[in-house]
């Protein structure tokens, strides 16, 4: 119940004053612009391993008030990075129902409707993720976008749970699949920097990949993920609509993304 939200006076421009990383150094998200972008020859697609979840295997589908988040399977790994990364957890972030343009990172200044992230740390290094959060090598977040498509059956497999997590600490379980299925085709194709947290404490201890290809959902379930939700239990006489739970990009000086594919 960390005290901190997406609007009002405890909003992004506040949290400076209890989590003094958010003013600092690396923050996260950025907009992708072609003057700071430069071809990087050695960035591989990267491997998954352990990510296609046999059914018998259940995920915890949670609202924690400030996004819904489903626990991942600690069997569940990614390769090709300068460490091996264990998943810890996915959530997702969007706009509400009259501005579909909640994605955090952003493409010459354009918003995507909404983006998953899935939250790995580095288990090499570090024990658990909360050893490794506020270190520089210590986690690593893949990112997708999401665009207004035909109906998505991979992202129903989340999203047909969210009448069950309406309320801050409701949880659902969630039958395993395989959570590749979430990411786009040409997973060779990806902007990679450092960065930070997106949210208090944005600790800057997160190595970035962003897919190229954004993935389609369709407007049917993108209202379903703008309307769910509340940031409030159950309980709460003045519920809050959780919408609008992205950060707003931030300065990007004197440094670059990479990217592994070419214009
Ligand atoms: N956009 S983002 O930067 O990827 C991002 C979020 F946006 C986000 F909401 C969360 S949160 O749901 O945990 C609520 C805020 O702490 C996280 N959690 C991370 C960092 C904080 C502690 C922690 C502990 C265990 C697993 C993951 C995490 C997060 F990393
Ligand atoms: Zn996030």
């Amino acid at each position: 119940g960390s005290k901190w939200s997406y609007i009002g006076p405890d909003g992004e421009k506040a949290w400076p004053n209890k989590y003094p990383f958010c003013a600092g150094v690396f923050q996260s998200p950025i907009d992708f612009h072609e003057d700071i972008l430069q071809y990087d020859s050695n960035l591989v697609p990267l491997e998954f391993i352990g990510y296609d979840v046999p059914s018998t295997d259940q995920f915890t589908l949670i609202n924690n008030g400030h996004s819904v988040k489903m626990y991942l399977s600690p069997a569940m790994s990614i390769r090709n990075l300068p460490f091996e990364y264990t998943a810890s957890q996915l959530h997702l972030h969007w706009g509400n129902r009259n501005k579909s343009e909640g994605s955090e990172h952003t493409v010459s200044g354009k918003h995507f409707a909404a983006e998953l992230h899935i939250v790995h740390y580095n288990s090499e290094k570090y024990p658990d993720v909360t050893a490794a959060m506020d270190k520089a090598d210590g986690l690593a977040v893949l990112a997708v976008l999401l665009e207004i498509g035909p109906f998505n059956p991979s992202y129903e497999k989340i999203f047909r749970h969210f009448q069950n997590v309406r309320y801050k600490d409701q949880k659902v379980l969630v039958p395993g699949f395989n959570i590749q299925e979430l990411l786009p085709d040409r997973l060779d194709e990806y902007y990679r920097y450092e960065g930070s947290l997106t949210t208090p404490p944005c600790y800057p201890s997160v190595l970035w990949t962003v897919f190229r290809h954004p993935v389609k959902i369709s407007q049917e379930q993108l209202l379903a993920l703008e309307t769910a939700m509340y940031c409030t239990e159950s309980d709460d006489p003045e519920p809050l609509e959780m919408v609008d739970n992205f950060r707003n990009v931030q300065e990007f000086h004197e440094r670059l993304v990479f990217i592994s594919f070419h214009e």
